[in-house]
């Protein structure tokens, strides 16, 4: 996705990226297996071989009080960790963790969205020779709250944040209430049972918050679209999308290179703030309350920047904690999603070594991490090797059973045929097509109906020089 904080980011709509018609998801069985427990070192494996595996430093420490000042002074930044990582000596394993009651402890209290998609890069003062992302949110700065529970971490209040909602503790009401005072009760904040198992359909209940399909019939709409419309300069990047998202719809936002597919999500996520039009996140107005909304959502940002000095398990812990997690439950769960993904032998190692697929999958356990409402996932299986793509939509598809809503791009039209409900074809910042995936696609293929949405297939008159073989 283009970057509209760093001018100088290449733009990545590059000619390298081709649109691929052909799905980027290889088909997969009905009911994946998993590989012989051996051989899930696979995608580990591709990157450079090590003499020895390092020693999983654990959990990073909370952080430092000076922070604060650091976090004030850089307004709308997330600071990562300060102090030097933990040696193995510190590192808690994880499987010795216990979950605890959710119902007591897991809801977030208070919200803070880090948004990787905005990342900008500084020096932590910890690890002086490398660099590691910061983030920053679009519109409002972030709040990293001490941890009640555990923890007493301090409080780093950014200067500049406007935040209506009031703080609950986790055991005085439900955090959903705090969370969306203006989405009229649309979902209930029930806890979800511990999950304890390999079983994505489990998993994702865990990360789904529970809802009955009775409550999830009740809610309403999970996102609502009006109007939105986005420039970069001349170019009209979204061009007045409505979109209307039911709770628990797996919905598809398919559309050629360039046609504003990123811009969409980047707005929706909060990263990206709208020329025009309103969006409405669970009932919540994400421009009046941006915290509020962002703190329903789980966001895969297209553009996989995050604290890769950090181990995934340190980088989860973190996605967990600033989400109001007790470390108890990110211990849990990350142990429950690094199991799902996969990522458990890669858990600690610095994510900068991780491939592209892995940094994927944990970015994306980072967006369920904390068991939002909407998931907003761009492109989440590009890179992402065939088994662990079926395992994420089993995960993601028992997810929007129980309740949550989930909304990619993909260019995969077989795996938005496949998986979605509803769909929305973009060409050129507009909705060219939207509604049930038979609806779009009528009696046609959804690819096929894509290419006739988006023009055709390009001419490839002229390359004839390309069979010339210069040598
Ligand atoms: N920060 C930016 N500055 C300038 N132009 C931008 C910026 N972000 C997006 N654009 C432009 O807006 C249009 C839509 O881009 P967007 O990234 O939303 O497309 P997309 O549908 O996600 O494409 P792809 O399928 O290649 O990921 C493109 O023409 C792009 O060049």
């Amino acid at each position: 996705m283009p970057n509209d904080i760093d001018p100088e980011e290449p733009d990545r709509h590059s000619s390298a990226r081709a649109v691929r018609l052909a799905d980027t998801v290889s088909p997969v069985p009905e009911k994946p297996r998993r590989p012989p427990r051996k051989k899930r070192t696979s995608t580990a494996s591709k990157a450079a071989p090590k003499p020895a595996p390092a020693p999983d430093p654990g959990p990073p420490p909370p952080l430092p009080s000076d922070l604060e000042l650091a976090a004030t002074a850089a307004r709308g930044i997330v600071v990562p960790p300060r102090p030097p990582l933990p040696g193995a000596q510190d590192a808690v394993p994880t499987d010795a963790v216990t979950e605890p009651p959710i119902a007591d402890s897991a809801e977030p209290v208070e919200d803070v969205a880090v948004e990787p998609e905005s990342a900008v890069q500084a020096e932590p003062p910890a690890v002086p020779e490398t660099g590691v992302e910061h983030a920053t949110l679009a519109e409002t700065a972030p709040v990293v709250d001490a941890e009640p529970v555990v923890e007493s971490a301090p409080v780093a209040e950014p200067a500049g944040v406007v935040e209506p909602t009031p703080v609950v503790e986790p055991s005085a009401a439900p955090a959903e209430q705090s969370a969306a005072p203006a989405a009229a009760a649309p979902i209930p904040a029930t806890a979800p049972e511990p999950v304890a198992a390999l079983d994505p359909q489990a998993l994702a209940a865990a990360v789904s918050l529970d809802a009955a399909p009775s409550a999830v019939a009740a809610s309403g709409n999970a996102l609502v679209l009006r109007g939105v419309t986005k420039r970069f300069g001349s170019t009209h990047a979204v061009d007045g999308i409505d979109l209307t998202i039911p709770a628990g719809t797996f919905y598809g936002l398919v559309g050629p290179n360039g046609a504003g597919k990123t811009t969409t999500l980047s707005m929706i996520a909060g990263l990206l703030e709208p020329d025009r039009g309103t969006i409405h996140v669970g009932g919540v107005d994400a421009a009046a309350e941006p915290l509020a909304a962002k703190k329903l959502m789980g966001v895969l940002p297209d553009r996989l920047r995050t604290f890769d000095r950090l181990t995934g398990r340190q980088l989860l812990y973190y996605y967990g904690v600033l989400r109001k997690l007790p470390p108890a439950v990110v211990e849990s769960r990350t142990a429950d999603l690094a199991r799902a993904f996969d990522l458990e032998d890669a858990l600690g190692r610095s994510v900068s070594d991780y491939s592209a697929g892995m940094l994927k999958k944990v970015m994306l356990a980072g967006a369920l991490i904390h068991s939002p409402r909407l998931l907003v996932l761009d492109e989440p299986f590009e890179a992402v090797d065939p088994v662990s793509s079926a395992i994420i939509l089993d995960i993601l598809s028992t997810y929007v059973a129980h309740g949550g809503t989930v909304i990619l791009s993909s260019h995969g039209m077989d795996l938005v045929e496949r998986v979605c409900t509803r769909v929305a074809v973009i060409v050129a910042g507009q909705v060219l097509a939207e509604g049930t995936v038979d609806e779009v696609r009528g009696e046609l293929t959804l690819e096929q109906r894509f290419v006739e949405l988006a023009g055709g297939l390009s001419d490839v008159e002229g390359l004839e020089w390309l069979h010339t073989f210069s040598d």
